[in-house]
């Protein structure tokens, strides 16, 4: 496995990537976007889990622009566009979206303005900060599309003279919305 390049932010952790990815229900065949791509590690390991993914991924960082497209080249990832911008501008010019992941929450309300309106199925937001939950979980319901809303707190193992202590991750709250398709 090649070494993934990091960048402040990222990458999200496995544990969040598996609650993330499993809720997002991601199809072979679907346009994808990586909101917030940073390292691009989500469109990774989406690759994964369906076959022949079209994939977004859209950072307003050049910093992460530069990282995710050098790890979709070391990993072999293909049929993506890394594109610089905030991602409600950037989504608004796609012609469509399948499913989403959303990993930074800037202009959270338009972001995810951008995505109902591009017929997204599915859309998994991380949030950290208790102000953007509720901004996220109050759009979703105003525009009918919550799902449900998941607050997650794993600890993992490090050694301790020769035994194993476990030090608390930082919690993430993951919620979810789904539109008919
Ligand atoms: C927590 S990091 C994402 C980490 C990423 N999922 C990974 O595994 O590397 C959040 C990223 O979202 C970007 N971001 C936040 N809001 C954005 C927006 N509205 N448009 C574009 N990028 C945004 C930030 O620049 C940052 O790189």
């Amino acid at each position: 496995m090649p070494e993934l390049i990091g960048v402040t932010g990222g990458p999200t952790k496995p544990e969040i990537i598996a609650v993330s990815l499993f809720k997002l229900d991601i199809r072979d065949g679907d346009v994808f976007a990586d909101v917030g791509c940073g390292t691009g590690l989500i469109s990774i390991e989406a690759t994964r889990l369906a076959k022949n993914l079209k994939i977004y991924a859209m950072d307003a960082r050049a910093a992460a622009v530069d990282a995710a497209t050098q790890n979709f080249k070391n990993f072999g990832i293909e049929n993506t566009e890394v594109i610089l911008g905030e991602s409600s501008a950037v989504i608004s010019n796609l012609e469509k979206v399948d499913c989403a992941f959303v990993g930074g929450t800037k202009n959270i309300t338009a972001v995810l303005d951008a995505l109902i309106e591009k017929g997204a199925r599915s859309i998994i937001v991380n949030a950290v900060r208790i102000e953007t939950v509720v901004r996220v979980i109050e759009h979703m319901k105003m525009r009918g599309v919550f799902d449900e809303a998941v607050h997650i707190i794993a600890s993992r193992g490090e050694e301790l003279t020769g035994e194993t202590m476990f030090k608390p991750e930082n919690p993430v709250f993951i919620m979810s919305a789904k539109q008919k398709e």
